[in-house]
């Protein structure tokens, strides 16, 4: 008698915690969206260039949707009002990441910053970034790298628009984005050239240095073993990223789709064989040089270890998030930016009399001049505003039930800001599809985050660490891009048949790499040398 009792007892607690389970997720008010269907809810109906697709959902559902891609909720808002909601009101609740299997294996489930939960971990690596890494001071002593670099571009862009039967070396045609640029055909060389190699080199080489303090390249763009180790590794890397199933999302299925364990403990493995070489080396020429510390990230972080406590994990975590967050962001924002610039003759018209008449013609610009050349910093900030490098920034997840807009969104949720979308709100902007850097003029508007219709480096806890190294890079390869050379289409090619369209991805680069014929418009030849720093 007793064993049935207690079995009807059990059946109907289990039957009223599914009702009560049910009922609270029937109660619940969440955003709307596109009807989900059974176990895939809205995989499919999401179109490849994902911003893009919620921008019209927007339109349809209203500023705040919900999308489940598999049994993950994604909350996505579109305006400025609900990003001010979800990057300051809420930011508290809103500050955890989420990890897919493979970024939770790269940054050994958030020792990392990037994947890091907001949690004690998370305030003292990002203390360590503030109050160490991008400080004002250490961006200034790292200023000569980046004009060393800025300007060894130029050198390449000089030597292969006027020589039009320079051998480009296969290695430079790598571009960071991990393609292989099947670059300019030999009876082109020297006309038109293929602007993301030239720019892709500039922030490789800056924040490889920057971090690692190593320019993996020579002067001719030949990478040496260690770069090609490096390269080796940040390819595997985004093999496996993009190796992941659909059972990513739905979280039952992945017992039948199980990660290749052995493949990223191979890459974890050599990821960390070349980091920790990398600080040795740094370790012993610091204890040859009686102690003096360089102001590389690797240097930084390996005097910083023990007064705050970091892993080596962590270390090796926070220098390749280094590598991963700042290298494509800077490349596509310039490629973008020369695109517009070409379609729009008037405006690169108009940067380039202020850089004459601010830097002159017999000199190079250089980043004392940035105060100086409000212009150029509108193009910037032009170029930002409506092409995010990640427009849907990186997801933040609900670490508690949050109310947005009035609807629910539940603990676990992710929380998407679509800037991309904001950014272009006619709402809060006036022709906004226009590239117009004047609109700046009017009203200065902020991009650092405190300003919620232009948020290219997102805001609150989470906003960008690098945003002021990024916009220092930006501007200052744009500014020597447009002083040292006229920009046009290639032969045969109208501005406005440029393909201004997207590729898919967390980070969005031009579908078609951006071609483009340079002229030197500065009469000395030595403006076209580059200005070598060994640092
Ligand atoms: C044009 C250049 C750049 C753009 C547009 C950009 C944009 C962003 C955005 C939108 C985020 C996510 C913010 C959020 O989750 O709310 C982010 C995070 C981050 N960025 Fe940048 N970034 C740029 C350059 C850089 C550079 C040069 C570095 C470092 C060398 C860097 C390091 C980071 C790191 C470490 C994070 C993670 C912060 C965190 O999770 O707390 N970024 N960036």
């Amino acid at each position: 008698m007793e064993v049935p009792s207690l079995r009807a007892a059990a059946t109907a607690a289990c039957v009223l915690l599914a009702a009560f389970l049910l009922y609270c997720r029937l109660r619940r008010r969440l955003p709307p969206g596109p009807r989900p269907w059974p176990v895939v809810g809205n995989l499919y109906d999401v179109k490849p260039v994902r911003f893009r697709c919620y921008a019209e959902w927007a339109q349809r559902y209203g500023p705040v949707v919900s999308v489940w891609l598999g049994s993950t909720l994604n909350v996505v808002v579109s305006t400025a009002e609900l990003a001010r909601e979800v990057l300051k009101e809420k930011d508290q609740q809103l500050a955890n990441r989420h990890r897919n299997r493979a970024s939770a294996k790269f940054s050994r489930d958030g020792q990392d910053l990037i994947w890091a939960d907001y949690g004690p971990h998370y305030v003292k690596v990002r203390k360590v970034c503030n109050l160490e890494l991008f400080t004002p001071r250490r961006l200034e002593a790292l200023r000569p790298i980046r004009e060393d670099e800025v300007t060894a571009m130029v050198e390449s862009i000089y030597r292969d628009c006027v020589n039009p039967e320079r051998v480009v070396h296969e290695q430079l045609r790598w571009v960071f984005d991990g393609s292989v640029v099947h670059g300019v055909p030999a009876e082109n060389r020297g006309k038109s050239l293929t602007v993301r190699s030239y720019v892709g080199a500039v922030a490789f080489n800056n924040i490889t240095r920057l971090a690692f303090g190593k320019r993996f390249m020579d002067a001719d763009g030949v990478i040496d073993a260690q770069g090609m180790e490096f390269k080796g590794i940040t390819t595997t890397g985004m093999k496996l990223g993009a190796s992941l199933s659909i059972a990513e999302n739905i979280a039952w299925l992945r017992w039948l789709c199980p990660l290749e364990e052995e493949a990223f403990a191979q890459h974890g493995a050599r990821r960390d064989r070349l980091t920790k070489a990398i600080m040795e080396e740094h370790t012993r020429l610091r204890q040859q040089s009686g102690g003096k510390a360089k102001q590389h990230f690797v240097d930084a972080l390996l005097t910083l270890q023990k007064q705050y406590d970091l892993s080596d994990d962590t270390i090796i975590g926070l220098l390749w998030d280094m590598i991963t967050a700042g290298m494509d962001t800077t490349a596509i924002s310039v490629e973008w930016g020369m695109a517009e610039l070409i379609k729009n003759p008037g405006v690169q018209a108009k940067a380039q009399e202020e850089l004459d008449r601010v830097v002159g013609r017999d000199r190079v610009m250089t980043e004392a001049d940035f105060p100086n050349l409000p212009y150029l910093q509108w193009v910037a900030k032009e170029a930002m505003r409506l092409h995010p490098p990640t427009p849907l920034m990186l997801p933040h997840r609900a670490n508690a039930d949050v109310k947005l807009a009035g609807y629910d969104v539940p603990k676990g949720s992710n929380v998407l800001v679509n800037v991309w979308a904001i950014a272009r709100d006619p709402a809060v902007w006036k022709n906004p599809l226009e590239f117009r850097p004047e609109r700046f003029a009017d009203e200065d508007v902020d991009m650092k985050g405190h300003d919620f219709r232009l948020l290219p480096f997102g805001a609150g806890r989470r906003v960008c660490p690098g945003a002021q190294l990024g916009i220092n890079m930006v501007q200052s390869m744009l500014g020597h891009l447009l002083h040292q050379f006229r920009w046009e289409p290639p032969q045969g090619m109208r501005p406005e048949d440029i393909d201004m369209s997207e590729n898919p991805g967390l980070v969005t680069y031009m579908h078609t790499p951006l071609q483009a014929v340079a002229t030197p418009r500065l009469e000395a030849n030595h403006l076209y040398k580059r200005v070598p720093f060994e640092m």
